[in-house]
């Protein structure tokens, strides 16, 4: 695990704080376009969520919270909200690419 600065004020603290969420939201945007680029390999945006994965990665990530000294409910909330809100950002990115034709009725 990362050495943790031990602080002397609140305003240490979150100095810390807004340092790792610059990073969170990097990795965030890195991990957004390879989720785009995944809604180019679906066809429909029905294929868009795909529970089975989600599955694997909830608990791929709860072994890296144990290995890494996160608190897994921690780890599982934001990996659930994290995904809904992907799987929200692909199926809009899907319908973009893949517009429904104006003839499949
Ligand atoms: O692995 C995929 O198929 C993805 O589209 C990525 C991702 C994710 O954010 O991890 C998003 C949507 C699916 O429900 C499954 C997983």
């Amino acid at each position: 695990m990362t050495r943790i600065a031990p602080c002397a004020s609140l305003a240490e603290v979150r100095l810390h704080i807004d340092r790792l969420d610059r990073q969170l939201v990097a990795l965030i945007a890195e991990r957004g376009a390879y989720v785009r680029q995944a809604a180019g390999f679906k066809k429909t945006v029905a294929e868009v969520p795909a529970p089975q994965r989600v599955a694997e990665v909830l608990a791929r990530v709860q072994a890296v919270a144990l290995e890494a000294g996160a608190e897994p409910a921690v780890v599982d909330a934001t990996w659930r909200a994290m995904i809904a809100a992907f799987i929200d950002s692909e199926q809009r990115h899907q319908a973009a690419l893949h517009p429904p034709s104006p003839h499949a009725h």
